[in-house]
Parts: structure tokens; sequence; C-alpha cells
């Protein structure tokens, strides 16, 4: 009779425990500072405008205006616009607020489809950092990850930086999941619908009628759409398909662009440029909306809400109206929830969504 055969076991003895496999989900956003103090604001300035997909100025000439002008005299200023917009309760910043609850709300809706999958929140710039919220995904058993940068309109300065940070915490990793990215999302049917029907919200409970609506979008130097950035595109595109899902005229539903940074030249018509001929024009009534920000943050609250308000008013303006972002709200999330689903295809069950 033959002798039985020495079976190896399965596995080594000290071999590393193995996780279950998981489906991870990363929402991205631009980040925040960690407080409103000088330093708090100068480590966030310093890391966000050292990255050279947001500053293309050439490296030496820029540290010298970083370090010498910029990181002096920014983060004393705007660490006092961050307060008036600071979650007190929280102590952070409302961007690193909503996004959370962005990724607890997703978290839920997901689970229900598939209870493999896991939803982290990260930020290019600060914290939690896009390693932080990689690694944790991997050890949680993540083999394969979806990025959703939450910028609805592509820009190098956002939606590339965030991929480049993603990848670069990649390169350390042994065992690298599979990630995939979700596209941008300017022209998508369920955004568009999502920030209209928000809008059209917003509107129905204001004490006016806006004369003019104004779409403002995040600007970007001129340059960079010389130079082949779509930004410019995605944004009119977004612009176009809200105002025709309107049923306003371009007078009536009007777009600009804000927060330019510096001296050059940035994409035009500037937003305060624009709030301010409205005003001397004018008009009375303005509410400005901005869908390319799926979060209000700095530029949103303190920035349109404040800065642009007094503009209006200053100028003869009488009734003037941010329009809240899409945030956590049901229509908020039915975007992130919708491009969740879409690009998780194959991964989790066809009959998932
Ligand atoms: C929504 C898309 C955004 C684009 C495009 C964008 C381009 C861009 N931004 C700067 C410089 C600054 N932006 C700052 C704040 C800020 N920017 C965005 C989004 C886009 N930026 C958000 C959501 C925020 C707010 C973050 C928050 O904490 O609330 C700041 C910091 C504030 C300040 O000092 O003014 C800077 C600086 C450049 C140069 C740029 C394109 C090249
Ligand atoms: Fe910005
Ligand atoms: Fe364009």
């Amino acid at each position: 009779m033959d002798k039985p055969v020495a079976m190896a076991p399965a596995r080594p003895l000290d071999h590393p425990a193995i996780n279950p496999r998981r489906i991870g989900v990363l929402i991205a956003n631009l980040g925040t500072p960690e407080g409103t103090d000088y330093w708090s604001m100068r480590r966030y300035l310093k890391e966000f405008l050292s990255d050279r997909r947001v500053i293309e100025t050439p490296r030496l000439l820029w540290w010298f205006i970083l370090n010498g002008i910029i990181l002096t005299t920014r983060p004393g200023r705007k660490g006092k616009d961050y307060e008036t917009i600071w979650n007190k309760a929280l102590n952070e910043s409302p961007l690193k607020t909503v996004t959370r609850s962005q990724a607890e709300k997703l978290q839920e809706t997901l689970t229900a489809l598939d209870d493999r999958i896991v939803v982290e929140w990260g930020m290019r710039y600060g914290h939690p950092s896009m390693k932080a919220a990689l690694t944790s995904l991997q050890e949680k058993g993540c083999d394969r990850i979806l990025l959703v940068p939450l910028y609805p309109q592509y820009a190098a300065a956002t939606t590339a930086t965030a991929c480049d940070k993603a990848f670069e915490a990649l390169m350390q990793m042994r065992w690298q999941p599979t990630l995939r990215v979700a596209p941008p999302y300017y022209d998508d049917p369920v955004y568009i619908d999502a920030v209209v029907t928000g809008l059209r919200q917003s509107i129905a409970a204001l004490d006016f009628e806006p004369e003019v609506i104004l779409a403002s979008f995040h600007g970007i130097p001129k340059e960079y759409l010389m130079k082949g950035d779509p930004y410019h595109c995605q944004c009119v595109k977004t612009w176009r398909l809200m105002r025709e899902a309107m049923g306003l005229t371009p007078d009536q539903f009007m777009m600009s662009f804000q927060s330019r940074f510096g001296r050059a030249e940035w994409l035009q018509p500037y937003t305060d440029a624009t709030v301010k001929a409205l005003a001397e024009r004018g008009v009375k009534r303005l509410a400005v909306v901005m869908p390319g920000f799926s979060v209000d943050c700095l530029e949103t609250l303190e920035e349109i809400a404040g800065e642009n308000g007094e503009i209006f008013h200053h100028h003869g303006g009488e009734k003037f109206a941010a329009i809240p972002c899409l945030n956590d709200s049901p229509e908020g999330m039915r975007v992130i929830s919708h491009l969740a689903i879409r690009e998780l295809q194959g991964w989790i069950s066809p009959a998932a969504g």
C-alpha cells in the first residue's frame, strides 16, 4: 500500500493575517486649515500653494514670492475670514463637517446595496490626508477602491492633483489596491437636475424673486485654459444646461468666475465685477448659485454670501441671496450615490443601483 502523501499546510503558521476582500469608496475634496490661527493657516496655504498643479510660476521665483510675501501676510488675513464661517461646535471648517457627513450618508446607502463596501473621505491638502484614507481602506481589506473627486468640473488644479496624491500614496504600497477614478460630472443629467432642483427650492424659500441669477464658478488663471485645461468649457456647459433646464435667457441666468488669486488674468467675467455692474445697472434683486462647489466653504460662505453681498448692496442693490451648495442634502447625496453606484458596476452585483 502506498504511504499517504504529507500535505503541505495551506498556510504557514506565521502567515500574516488575510483580511476579507472589501470594496472601498474614497470621496475626495480640496482640504481646509486645521485652525484659524496664523500657524494653522500658514501650514495649509504652504501645502496648497506649493502644489505645482496649482501654481505653475517658475519654481525659484515662486519660492521667493510664496515665502517672502504670501506666507507672511495671507495666513493672518485669511484666518480672520475663516473665523467668520468656522464651525465652532466641532472646531473645524464647514468643508470638513459636510464632507464627513457626505461620507457617512454614502456609507449608509452603499451598505444597503452591498455590505462589503467601505466609505472613507480624504482631503488633498491637510487632514484626513489621501494617504491616511487609502491606508485605512486597505487595512479594512479593500483591494478595489473607487476614488470620487467631488469636483463636477475637471481642473488640473483640483481633480488631477487629487488623483496625483492618491497614486503617490499607492506608490508606497506593496499590495496596491486596484484604483478606479470617477469622471467629472459637469453635464451628468442627475447632477444638473440636482443643482437645478436645489436652486428652485432655495429661490422658493426667499422673500423675493431674483431679477437675475448668477452662476459663479471658481476661476483659474486664463493661461491654464490656453494650455489646454478643459475646466472653462465644462463650467460653460454646466451653466448652459442649468439655464436651459430653468428656461431662462443668458441675461436672466448669467455666469462668472470668482476667487481670483494673484495678479495674472483669470477666467472672465469676474464675479465681483459682474455683481457690481449688475447693481449699477439697476438690478435690485440678485441670487448667486455656485454649482462648481459640492460643499459650502470659505469661497461660497465668506466670499460670495459676505463680500459679494456687500458689493451688491453698496452699489445700489437691495436683495441678495447666496444659494447653498448641494452639501449633504438629499439632492447632493443623490448625485454622489449615483456616481458611486454607476462607477462601482462590475465590482458589485449588477442588480445594485
Ligand atoms: C471648485 C474648484 C476650485 C478650483 C478650480 C480652484 C482653483 C484654485 N484655487 C486657488 C487658490 C485658493 N483656493 C482657496 C480655497 C478654495 N478653493 C476651492 C476650490 C477650487 N479652487 C475651495 C473649495 C476652497 C475653500 C477651502 C475651504 O477651506 O473652505 C484658497 C484658500 C483661501 C485663500 O487663501 O484664499 C486659495 C489660496 C488657485 C490658485 C486655483 C487655481 C490655480
Ligand atoms: Fe481655490
Ligand atoms: Fe471654453
